[in-house]
């Protein structure tokens, strides 16, 4: 563990929760575009809150299953520094993607069991980082950010040619074990430093860039 693990918050849409992020050295921030979630933001705020974000955290555009034109809106009007697609995109879509839009783009891939790990590879071979986080229940609302974790030990021994980043259910409480036990050097948190739904908790933010850097007995 330590300062270099790099952190991603995701489905931050006030700028206090970024100025808090930005004053925890947090890496990344997630820009949620998928109207079914809490965490959702038009264009318009996207923008304001992006033009506000203090330099040094990558912003990060979620999308689902986007068409281009829906990709391109974002792009024309938010400064953008990474895609992530968070849903059934292919392989091929990945590239078609990167190729399109000249963003990294770092593709989401849901794992519940050891059938769901050849997928990873599949990804890593095409897109610039994969984010490893838990299948959503079936039925769900949202392909992500529902707080779930998976079982850790699958990919404890597992690396990837390209960089990754541990994502599902991790909280102030797990996530020392949770890089302890998968090596991660990279983690991503929504729901876990939440107060409800969509509402980021300025306490659990603190409390969980501190676990992830060991810097408390988790
Ligand atoms: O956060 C959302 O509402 C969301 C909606 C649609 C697709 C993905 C979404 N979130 C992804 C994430 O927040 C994270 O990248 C990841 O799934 C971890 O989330 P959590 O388990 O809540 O920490």
């Amino acid at each position: 563990m330590g300062t270099d693990i790099r952190i991603k918050i995701c489905g931050l849409h006030t700028r206090a929760a970024i100025a808090q992020a930005a004053s925890l050295g947090v890496a990344y921030i997630g820009l949620v575009f998928f109207p079914k979630s809490p965490r959702h933001l038009d264009i318009e705020e996207a923008r304001a809150l992006a033009l506000d974000t203090p330099p040094g955290m990558a912003k990060v555009a979620l999308t689902v299953n986007a068409e281009d034109a829906a990709i391109e809106a974002i792009l024309n009007r938010v400064p953008i520094d990474m895609l992530q697609l968070h849903g059934a995109e292919t392989p091929g879509r990945v590239a078609e993607v990167r190729a399109r839009f000249g963003l990294p783009v770092m593709k989401a891939v849901g794992v519940a069991g050891a059938e769901d790990l050849p997928a990873l590879d599949a990804y890593a071979r095409v897109a610039d980082q994969i984010l490893v986080d838990a299948k959503p229940p079936k039925g769900a609302d949202l392909p992500g950010g529902n707080g779930l974790a998976f079982d850790w030990q699958l990919i404890a021994k597992r690396r990837w040619a390209v960089p990754w980043m541990l994502a599902g259910g991790l909280t102030p409480e797990n996530v020392a074990a949770a890089i302890r036990l998968t090596g991660a050097r990279q983690v991503d948190v929504s729901s876990g430093v939440e107060s409800a739904p969509g509402i980021k908790d300025a306490d659990k933010m603190a409390r969980f860039v501190a676990a992830a850097r060991g810097e408390t007995d988790a």
